[in-house]
């Protein structure tokens, strides 16, 4: 009993490719945390494998996680991140952005989680680098690029391909859809291109990390290689990411999440 009061109490918004994999590794057991609630938009179908874990969380409405919990990991689509992060940094605790795009939308997110001490986290996620990044910000970034190659699959039906009348279904060689400022593939592609605004974030911003997106049918794997210079080093890194259950989203995705909050107790951390 003294060993869970001194445990964080962690709740998960979204049971998805990511949030379903990161309740299973809390129930399996992540030093100093305990697993207590999480949210889902239809919880009667997540009602069975919930019950099979060690101990079941509570679920509840989205509004509600910051009640019961310490730390809420946000997994969720991306017009609910306002709910779900705006009650938790208000009440001065930590939520952990996945749908890292919807923040540029909701910028004052940040702002009421430094006026009432609670904390915004952004995990790696399906991105490389962002250590290397954000020590060369400590300098000064000169530019950053993001190069993503998707299967069509992991693009299609994204805004800025309706918008525009591009049609990639059926293509047989690479197809460049987007070339901008990560500001505005966040927009065109809100659940597709968070990785874009994670680099924006560690890096020079959202207006001049630039962003290319390639619909491209001879690659199975989501695909990301940043492009940084700066006066500290010169980087590029690439990822391929296999994709999850969900096309758009990489299965490294929740274990850049398990590594994120492991880290948050160990007594050794390694890494920015
Ligand atoms: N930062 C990064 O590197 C990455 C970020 N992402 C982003 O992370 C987010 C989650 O991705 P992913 O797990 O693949 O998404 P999924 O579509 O697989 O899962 C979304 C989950 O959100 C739940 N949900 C939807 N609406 C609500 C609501 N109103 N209240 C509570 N729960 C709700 C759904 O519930 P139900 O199951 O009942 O339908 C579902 O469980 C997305 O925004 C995605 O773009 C993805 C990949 C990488
Ligand atoms: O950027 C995203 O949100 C997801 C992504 O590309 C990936 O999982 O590779």
């Amino acid at each position: 009993m003294a060993d869970s009061k001194a445990k964080t109490r962690v709740a998960v918004a979204g049971l998805g490719a990511i949030g379903a994999d990161v309740v299973k590794a809390l129930d399996r057991g992540i030093d100093g945390l305990m697993l207590v609630a999480v949210s889902a938009s239809s919880p009667e179908k997540h009602r069975g494998w919930l019950a099979e874990l060690k101990t079941a969380p509570e679920m509840v409405p989205i509004e509600q996680l910051a009640e019961v919990a310490d730390i809420v990991v946000e997994c969720a689509p991306s017009k609910v991140v306002r709910a779900i992060v705006a009650p938790v940094v208000e009440r001065g605790k930590t939520a952990v952005v996945l749908s890292v795009g919807a923040l540029l939308q909701n910028e004052d997110l940040v702002d009421l989680a430094k006026t009432h001490g609670g904390q915004i986290i952004v995990p790696t996620g399906a991105l490389i680098g962002l250590d290397a990044v954000t020590a060369a910000a400590v300098g000064t970034i000169h530019s950053a690029k993001l190069v993503t190659r998707k299967p069509v699959a992991g693009l299609v039906g994204a805004p800025h391909l309706v918008e525009h009348d591009i049609k990639i279904e059926g293509i047989t060689e690479p197809l460049r859809v987007f070339e901008g400022s990560a500001r505005d593939a966040a927009k065109g592609f809100p659940a597709n291109l968070n990785v874009a605004v994670a680099l924006s974030l560690a890096g020079i911003g959202p207006d001049r990390t630039r962003v290319e997106i390639w619909a491209d049918p001879t690659v199975t794997r989501n695909t990301h290689r940043i492009e940084v210079d700066s006066d500290s080093a010169r980087f590029s890194m690439t990822i391929e990411n296999i994709p999850s259950e969900n096309p758009k989203t990489g299965r490294i995705t929740a274990l850049s999440v398990i590594a994120c909050l492991r880290k948050l107790r160990a007594s050794l951390r390694v890494g920015t």
